[in-house]
């Protein structure tokens, strides 16, 4: 390695001169002149190249991945099978095919004012603009199940009108600026990982262009006295990771959907990852960020804490590109832990997990992150395995109430070993089984790719989403018992098959993050009203139990009818007054993250509604 390291900093600001030749490389993004957007399935989840769920003759399900081919998932099928089965009969994995892109037309795009146009040529050049169909159609959604399944059908009514894809705070200043003098809309893209409809253009009447902030990707320095780090912040977690590691240190910050998403996505949507018990959530982790608004740039200091007003940072984290476009967040880093082991435990039922989960809670010793399934979650972890080990079968076939949990420790040898000791105390007292460390290795290795598994289910007639909240520890079990109950009564007193699990995936001393995945089968009309409705009542049922709206998911458009359920509307009158005066011409991310004035006295419907309700067959 040949860091440069003067005053503790590694790299300089702005720069690339005193970086190290491997990280000059990479800030010469694209390496390979490809952009991250031409990388990721353009209908489904993840990289194009790393996995592949598919059906064999046998009925067996296989999962290809770039090393080996075709690894059978024995359990896989009779698992999906079984459990969305209605009256005893075994549903069957009907073929639904996506629509191949070339079959998909769009409209063009509408006319560039010829001023915005000759600003534009000015600031960028020709291969950071681009208005090909490629671009626009993998800039129009995020990865919501409504948003997959509108792409699978080439269902694409809104595509923004140009694709930019700048590579400095500058240029974004520039951007934004000539954007707000032509009353152009601009929706900040990072990864396109959301689930909410986040990125998604929803007004018909002006120009839109989406910002595709993935070329902005350099870590500008490491400073490892304070223990911080300078970022630009559309780069992708795996790469912002490797680049931290070079200087010794990490963020911690490892969503589910890490590989595919950005700093800057994490940071405008509130962002929470599997360590957040040790490291925080995003915004514990911000320390400031420069952001680009169409009435300037608003920038924050650095500095551990301060006490002096209004904490600002708060004003953007969860913004959703509503107020402008981050460029540049310096974060807080720890050290690379020294060692890091990972676990796997089986408690009883879900109560005893939960029980101990509070105990370890109140004890002020954390692991570095505790997950816990509840039963159908266990079931379903057992029958994805590659293997049909005894045990994994026994789990997957007979067992009704257990739970597996995986608990994790990072940290120096002696943290890990006393945190070690205590959390193991607690979790004996509540009757948990140890497993070792294979479940836990396992969970590491794989942890990024149950998503794979969506494609799978829509390409065979299913769907399935998500629902998660934070909810205080009292009403945790009501919850969780209450949305699975209404969950399954609801569609099967439909005649249509159901499938509902949950796990606990964040602690709080006031609470926990619960998070829910519930599947279904397409109705007879082929149409999204099962989505919704399922949408629907899981929503509700969180409010109901004073659960937050989303603990990491954001709002987008599609919390958006439960927004003011959620916060007074003394908060929502604020938060329009701070749009009016960042972003008076609206031109940052419409009708997203707040009802308007319009739907909320109901004179519009909330898109939520409107978009999307009826599909034709997938
Ligand atoms: C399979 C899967 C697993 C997931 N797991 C997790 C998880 O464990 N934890 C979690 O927190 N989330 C998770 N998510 C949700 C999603 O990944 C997060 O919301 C993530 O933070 C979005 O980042 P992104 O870069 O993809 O942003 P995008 O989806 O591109 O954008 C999200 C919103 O942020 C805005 N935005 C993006 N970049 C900027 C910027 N630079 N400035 C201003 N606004 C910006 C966009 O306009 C949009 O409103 C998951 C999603 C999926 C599909």
């Amino acid at each position: 390695m040949q860091l440069e390291v003067e005053d503790n900093k590694v790299g300089g600001t702005n720069t690339t001169a005193t970086i190290a030749p491997e990280r000059q490389e990479l800030a010469q993004f694209p390496q390979d002149n490809v952009d991250y957007y031409q990388k990721i399935k353009w209908n489904g989840w993840g990289d194009t190249r790393k996995f592949l769920h598919t059906l064999e003759p046998s009925g067996t399900i296989a999962i290809t991945t770039p090393t080996a081919s075709a690894v059978p998932l024995p359990s896989l099928a009779n698992y999906i099978k079984k459990e969305l089965t209605l009256n005893g009969q075994t549903s069957n994995l009907e073929n639904t095919p996506s629509i191949q892109l070339d079959q998909i037309n769009i409209a063009a795009p509408r006319p560039i004012n010829p001023s915005f146009e000759r600003e534009l040529q000015s600031i960028f050049t020709p291969d950071q603009l681009k208005t090909d169909k490629f671009a626009r159609i993998t800039h129009v959604y995020g990865k919501s199940i409504r948003d997959l399944v509108r792409l699978r059908i080439g269902q694409i009514n809104n595509a923004p009108d140009l694709i930019i894809l700048p590579q400095s705070h500058d240029e974004v200043e520039k951007l934004m600026q000539s954007a707000n003098k032509y009353n152009v809309i601009v929706i900040a893209y990072g990864g396109g990982s959301n689930i909410v409809g986040a990125c998604e253009p929803v007004t018909t009447d002006r120009f839109v262009v989406s910002v595709d902030m993935r070329r902005m990707n350099k870590v500008l320095w490491v400073d490892r006295r304070e223990m911080t780090a300078c970022i630009q912040v559309g780069i992708m977690g795996p790469d912002l990771e490797k680049e931290l590691r070079k200087s010794g240190v990490s963020l911690g910050h490892d969503p589910d959907s890490f590989e595919f998403s950005t700093l800057g996505g994490w940071l405008a949507t509130c962002s929470s990852g599997h360590q957040s018990d040790k490291y925080g959530d995003i915004e514990d982790m911000a320390v400031s960020f420069k952001t680009v608004t169409p009435t300037g740039t608003l920038e924050l200091r650095n500095g551990a804490r301060a006490g002096a007003g209004i904490n600002y940072k708060h004003i953007i984290l969860g913004s959703e590109g509503t107020l402008g476009i981050i460029t540049e967040a310096v974060m807080r880093v720890h050290p690379l832990p020294q060692a890091e082991e990972y676990f796997g435990f089986m408690f009883p039922s879900f109560t005893h997990a939960i029980n101990a989960l509070e105990q370890i809670r109140r004890s002020d010793i954390l692991p570095t992150m505790i997950r816990i399934y509840d039963p159908d979650e266990t079931r379903l972890s057992f029958s994805s395995k590659p293997s049909k080990g005894a045990f994994s079968e026994f789990i997957s076939s007979a067992i009704k109430h257990v739970c597996l949990s995986i608990i994790g420790f990072e940290g120096s040898k002696k943290q890990v070993d006393f945190h070690k000791k205590s959390v193991f105390d607690i979790l004996s007292k509540n009757g948990a089984f140890g497993l070792g460390q294979s479940p836990g290795k396992t969970w590491a290795e794989k942890r990024y790719d149950l998503p794979y598994i969506r494609d799978f289910l829509l390409n065979h007639n299913m769907w399935v989403d998500v629902a998660e909240t934070t909810v205080s520890w009292s009403s945790l079990l009501p919850l969780w018992k209450e949305a699975k109950q209404a969950f399954n009564d609801h569609f099967r007193s439909k005649g249509i098959p159901s499938w509902i699990c949950a796990h606990i995936s964040h602690t709080y001393s006031n609470g926990v993050c619960l998070y829910f995945i519930f599947a279904s089968k397409q109705n007879a009309d082929n149409e999204m009203t099962p989505y919704t409705e399922g949408k629907r009542l899981m929503t509700d049922i969180v409010l109901k139990h004073g659960g937050a709206i989303s603990h990491h998911h954001g709002v987008g458009y599609e919390h958006v009818p439960w927004m003011n359920r959620y916060v007074s509307n003394g908060w929502i009158n604020v938060y329009r007054k701070i749009k009016e005066v960042v972003d008076p011409k609206n031109i940052c991310n419409p009708r997203k993250l707040m009802p308007t004035q319009e739907e909320e006295n109901g004179q519009k419907k909330y898109l939520f509604d409107v978009l999307n309700v009826k599909q034709p067959k997938l």
